[in-house]
């Protein structure tokens, strides 16, 4: 299906390089977290030789010997908890403080991603995906990779002071543990799919319950509630029948390590004590051994849910990982871009050619000129290519052959504030944020004043609109604009481009039908808008196309007319019969 994947070291590797705060005095926090563990072996030799030396001297017992060794002992668990401590807050720093960076680089990428093939509602899934991939890295980085190296360190120590103490005792708990040992690649595969299960499932269910809070109003509309809880509840069910999978087989893997610790630790009494007898082993090196077989053990006993956890976080980092090294495909050249002439501005098509990713070129060798001030309109059948046109004008996206110029510049070349300041989209429908009105308006210049706000206002003819807004320029928008109507969400879309004041417009004319006085409003705030600058107007209406200095006609991709209405309806072609049908559906409204 893919391509080969790199394995887990691999990706770790990467992911520390995309986020190098979290090995910064990473030698330092390891080295406090081996002594800390070390320490855990110093009991078992102290415990051995306060029995041993202490109570076991043929003189009697030694109570001064055995205070040193509780001396001892208290000093070495102490010095535990210190360096175990201080080893999790430096951990804990460093990881949040590389994973923050992550999740601020994932973000802006997310949003440097193309406009077109990331819509909204993705990049919001994407977005949570991140929130929780991260998580997952940090829960691993914090505490279970933290537990893998400690484990390791633990087990070495415990494995070589009982080799020290006892090679027969050392013999019966590897011998007990090997069965496990061999054991553990199985299950950990075995895990790794349940829990590829699990991740695939959690997605399916997020996917399924996003869709219809995004889409609320069709699924109301339409009646379809019921379907569309048959769908949740089926996501719900696979995802819970996974989950068990997942977490039994995690409790099998748990379980027979314990009963394999268990063994060792009967092993390592039946025969300590058999040793014990012949002499050969003292009382205080069985016990001793005991509190050993618990500091091997222990981590045995994890390292299924450690391994789990290391294989959940190095999807998750290869999710992130990929999602970052996916490019963006409009790059910004930055401050260091060319700048575009002040003024008025003309564009230029220079045999243009634009395909969506894997998909055949919906634009062909598009060569237009339009001249600073002109106002066109683009007309079509759906489909044919227009809004296209359009979002390459305003460079949503680049195309694959050929290039967009305004003022003579390649707006490739241009970094997107400067571009943003002299060409600017304005849609079908500008989103509001749920602010007030005047904050909405910021978004076109966000260091006007109040009264510059009005003055806008007031230059595109909407003072009498204005005044009667409750609130004025205070009036909550609501949530997406709910609070005003669709034709008042026009107007102040309207509004907040005059206050952008750039010198190229492009617009998406809006289809919905609004009263007749704000559809009178609109007409002459946009008329007002358009004066003394260039646009490019997707035209939906008669009026617009018959109004334009000129009508570029698209037809399945390509520019097939271009002129002034009044000739392009007398040369009867495409643009003829769009009209025909235009009028035809006038007249059947009026
Ligand atoms: N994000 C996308 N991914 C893939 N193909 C797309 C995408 N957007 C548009 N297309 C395809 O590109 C072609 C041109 O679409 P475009 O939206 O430019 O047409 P249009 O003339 O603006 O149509 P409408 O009037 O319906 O908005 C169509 O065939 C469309 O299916």
């Amino acid at each position: 299906m893919s391509e080969p994947r790199e394995g887990g070291l691999a990706v770790i590797r990467r992911g520390l390089k995309l986020s190098p705060s979290i090995t910064d005095g990473l030698a330092v926090t390891l080295l406090l977290a081996l002594v800390s563990t070390a320490g855990g072996a110093v009991i078992p030799i102290v415990v051995r030789n306060a029995i041993d030396d202490g109570l076991g001297d043929p003189s009697g017992v030694d109570t001064g010997q055995i205070a040193g060794y509780i001396g001892l002992a208290a000093v070495v668990i102490v010095a535990i908890m210190l360096t175990g401590w201080w080893s999790k807050v430096r951990i804990f720093t460093s990881t949040e403080r590389g994973l923050t960076e992550l999740r601020v680089q994932a973000f802006r990428h997310v949003h440097d991603l193309s406009m077109l093939t990331q819509n909204t509602q993705r990049r919001g899934a994407l977005v949570s995906r991140v929130t929780s991939d991260v998580d997952q890295i940090s829960q691993f980085l914090q505490f279970t990779g933290m537990m893998m190296i400690t484990s390791v360190g633990q087990m070495i120590v415990a494995t070589v002071v009982m080799a020290a103490l006892s090679w027969q005792l050392t013999l019966v708990v590897l011998v007990a543990f090997i069965p496990l040992a061999l054991a553990l690649k199985y299950f950990a595969a075995a895990m790794s799919r349940a829990y590829d299960r699990v991740r695939h499932s959690v997605g399916e269910m997020l996917a399924v319950i996003a869709e219809p809070v995004v889409g609320a109003s069709v699924v109301r509309s339409y009646g379809i509630e019921a379907r569309t809880q048959d769908r949740i509840d089926h996501a719900v069910r696979t995802n819970y029948r996974n989950n068990i999978r997942a977490q039994s087989i995690t409790a099998g893997t748990f379980g027979s390590a314990i009963i394999v610790g268990g063994l060792a630790n009967a092993g390592v009494l039946g025969i300590g004590l058999w040793l014990g007898m012949l002499d050969q082993l003292s009382m205080g090196t069985v016990i001793a051994f005991i509190f050993l077989v618990g500091l091997f053990t222990g981590p045995a006993q994890q390292a299924t849910q450690v391994i789990s956890d290391a294989q959940n976080a190095i999807s998750s980092w290869r999710r992130v990982i990929e999602l970052l090294e996916t490019p963006a495909d409009v790059v910004d050249p930055g401050d260091t871009g060319r700048r575009l002439p002040e003024g008025e501005l003309g564009a230029r098509f220079d045999r243009v050619t634009f395909a969506y990713p894997g998909g055949p070129p919906v634009l062909h060798e598009i060569d237009v000129e339009i001249a600073p001030r002109e106002r066109v309109a683009i007309v079509g059948e759906t489909g044919s290519g227009k809004t296209t046109f359009a979002k390459l004008l305003t460079r949503l996206m680049d195309p694959v052959e050929g290039s967009v110029l305004l003022g003579g510049v390649d707006i490739a070349q241009v970094g997107f504030t400067e571009l943003r300041r002299h060409v600017l989209m304005v849609p079908q429908e500008g989103f509001l944020f749920d602010a007030t009105l005047a904050e909405n308006l910021r978004y076109g210049r966000s260091d006007a004043t109040d009264a510059e706000l009005k003055e806008a206002i007031a230059a595109l003819g909407l003072a009498d609109w204005y005044a009667g807004l409750p609130r004025g320029l205070r009036t909550p928008v609501g949530q997406r604009g709910e609070s005003l109507s669709a034709g008042e969400r026009q107007l102040v879309a309207l509004v907040r481009s005059a206050l952008a004041d750039p010198a190229f417009l492009v617009l998406d004319e809006a289809t919905s039908a609004v009263d007749p006085q704000t559809e009178l409003r609109a007409t002459r705030a946009l008329d007002r808008l358009l004066e003394g600058r260039t646009s490019v107007t997707i035209a939906h209406r008669l009026s617009t196309a018959e109004n334009a200095d000129r009508v570029l006609v698209f037809d399945a991709g390509r520019l097939v007319e271009d002129g002034h209405h009044r000739d392009l309806v007398k040369a009867d072609g495409v643009y003829a019969r769009l009209h025909a049908s235009w009028v035809a559906q006038a007249s059947l409204g009026a």
